[in-house]
């Protein structure tokens, strides 16, 4: 992984932006933009290891030599996520915070004594799995403690279990979404999870951050697919879950689902897999505008059996989409839907999707074919968006190459808020960034859907400005205020981390902040995980009602 950008540092991003494309760039973003070269690497330098003797020579005694590392390198390269205004920081040279050492358990055993000396020398301790956090999960603050170790489970690797009865696997928290495909595909099953950050996101952070990959219409939410999870905290071990249903009490793996390394690591987990699928094939519709889309996702979400992908592009993703593609930007939205199985379910699946589109209103302009206002689209915008799905964030970095910041933000809410919701977050964005220093193309798309309401995925471009930083923080106060403000969730898969945190206690309200913080106290008594993350500062003073 790059160490101040995405992906593989082979792929040289600069090929993406040809000159028609800047031009076009500049012509719509209504400014001139200026090449933006990082600073090398080799004139970075992390401050000082604040590590002491007596911590090192403890932590070596469980980890030996090669478990912990201090080196500039492997601190830089765990010194936080991938946010735009991660890379943005990173691409001026600055590498703070950073960790004062990284550690690499092998085992749960050995993390279970790590997080001992931990907790008896006041070490934070920051959860790594991937790096691909872009809420600033895996931020190394060290809180009120002096020093903080970033703890990665790279070397955690291992498919444990296959239970083919049950059709689960338990997996090591450090397997890497690639390397989970290889292990199970060559026992014939799959997990299906593919988030955009499929190539480094790791389980153990897939489990911490709930999240939600491309095709949730057929495989579900990765915390739907668990089954049980194994977590090392410093007071021991807690592992819930054993049956797949279960009365005994609150659920406690929703406690750990989600716990963004704030209550303990987690270790391994059991997920539920599928046999490989025999078919796939896919499909694209163009409708009107976003309005017919949106009643159509809904109308999909309610049919049986689903499709395994269901994707409404707004307007505005559709065009750019298409131009990016060198195809002819037709107006409306587009509709793209997957569908994988036995052959047998993917004929339901479709047959499903065809009634649920004749199930939309036709009064519109373009009704009247057997898919009500959905008209058939050429193939190529299936093989495009098949192609390039997760070309994204090698595009962002060409981009603030040339002088454009691009970031995405995410929400979700009812289908009756939908659209309220989606139009309040636009005009948010357009109002903090339209102004002297250009203007902003924001789209959205629809991709995760439920029979009660859908997430909004919205990807905003705009010149990066004379502080690209301090613009971006204002536009994401304003689109976040404009959240809360019309009902949607904070967030509904990137996860709280520190960038969400203020907006928590409107989420979950003052008696939710402080029940985290009730359970957090309980598992991590000294406060030593992940400082300053997802729970709210300040719970203590619940009045009663
Ligand atoms: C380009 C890009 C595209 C993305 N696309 C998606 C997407 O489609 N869907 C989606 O859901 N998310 C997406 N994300 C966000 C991110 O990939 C997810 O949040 C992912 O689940 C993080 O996994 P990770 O292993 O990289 O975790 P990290 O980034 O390493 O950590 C994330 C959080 O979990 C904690 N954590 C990590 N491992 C453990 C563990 N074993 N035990 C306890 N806590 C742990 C960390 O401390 C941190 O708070 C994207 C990010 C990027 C950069």
């Amino acid at each position: 992984m790059q160490w101040n950008g995405w992906g593989d540092p082979e792929h040289d991003p600069a090929q993406m932006i040809s000159e028609s494309t800047r031009a076009l760039l500049e012509q719509t973003l209504g400014a001139s933009l200026s090449e933006q070269p990082p600073v090398p690497l080799d004139q970075v330098r992390p401050p000082a290891s604040r590590l002491t003797q007596t911590a090192r020579a403890a932590l070596r005694t469980v980890l030996g030599s090669a478990g912990l590392r201090d080196d500039d390198r492997t601190r830089i390269d765990h010194c936080g996520g991938k946010s735009t205004d991660d890379l943005l920081r990173r691409r001026a040279g600055d590498v703070t915070p950073c960790p004062d050492a990284v550690l690499f358990p092998a085992s749960h055993e050995e993390l279970l004594d790590v997080l001992r000396i931990c907790n008896e020398q006041r070490i934070a301790v920051v959860p790594f799995g991937g790096g691909t956090s872009v809420v600033g999960g895996v931020e190394p603050v060290a809180g009120p403690m002096a020093t903080v170790v970033t703890v990665d489970l790279s070397r955690m690797k291992q498919l444990l279990h296959l239970d083919e009865d049950s059709h689960t696997a338990t997996l090591h928290a450090g397997l890497r979404t690639p390397e989970v495909e290889e292990l199970l595909g060559a026992r014939g099953y799959t997990l299906g999870h593919l988030p955009q950050s499929y190539e480094y996101a790791t389980i153990g952070g897939y489990a911490a951050t709930r999240s939600t990959g491309q095709a949730s219409g057929g495989y579900g939410r990765f915390d739907d697919m668990v089954v049980s999870l194994r977590m090392a905290t410093p007071r021991g071990t807690l592992a819930p879950g054993r049956s797949p249903a279960s009365a005994a009490g609150p659920d406690l793996r929703q406690l750990v689902l989600g716990s963004e390394g704030t209550l303990g690591i987690i270790t391994e987990v059991t997920v539920r897999v599928r046999p490989l699928p025999h078919a796939r094939t896919d499909a694209a519709w163009v409708v009107p505008d976003f309005s017919t889309g949106v009643r159509a996702m809904r109308e999909i979400a309610r049919a049986a059996p689903r499709p395994t992908v269901a994707r409404l592009s707004d307007e505005t993703e559709t065009f750019v989409q298409a131009t990016l593609a060198g195809r002819d930007p037709a107006p409306g939205s587009l509709l793209v839907l997957g569908f994988e199985g036995t052959d047998s379910e993917v004929t339901r699946q479709r047959a499903a999707v065809d009634e649920a589109l004749r199930r939309l209103d036709t009064s519109s302009a373009a009704s009247g074919g057997t898919h009500g206002p959905a008209v058939a689209a050429d193939s190529s915008a299936v093989g495009d968006w098949r192609r390039s799905r997760f070309d994204g964030p090698y595009l962002r970095d060409a981009l603030l190459s040339v002088g454009v910041l691009t970031e995405t933000l995410e929400t979700a809410t009812t289908w009756s808020q939908l659209e309220p919701l989606y139009h309040a977050v636009r005009d948010a964005l357009h109002a903090s960034l339209d102004g002297p220093e250009g203007t902003a193309i924001v789209m959205c798309h629809i991709s995760h859907s439920y029979p009660s309401g859908a997430s909004l995925y919205l990807t905003v471009a705009t010149p990066c400005g004379r502080d690209p930083r301090a613009r971006w923080a204002r536009a994401k106060r304003a689109a976040s205020d404009a959240i809360a403000a019309n009902g949607g969730t904070i967030t509904h898969h990137h996860a709280v981390g520190t960038d969400h945190r203020p907006w928590m206690s409107t989420e979950i309200g003052a008696l939710g902040a402080a029940s985290l913080a009730a359970m957090k106290s309980t598992l991590d008594p000294a406060g030593i995980l992940n400082p300053h993350k997802l729970i709210p500062d300040g719970p203590a003073n619940v009045t009663d009602a």
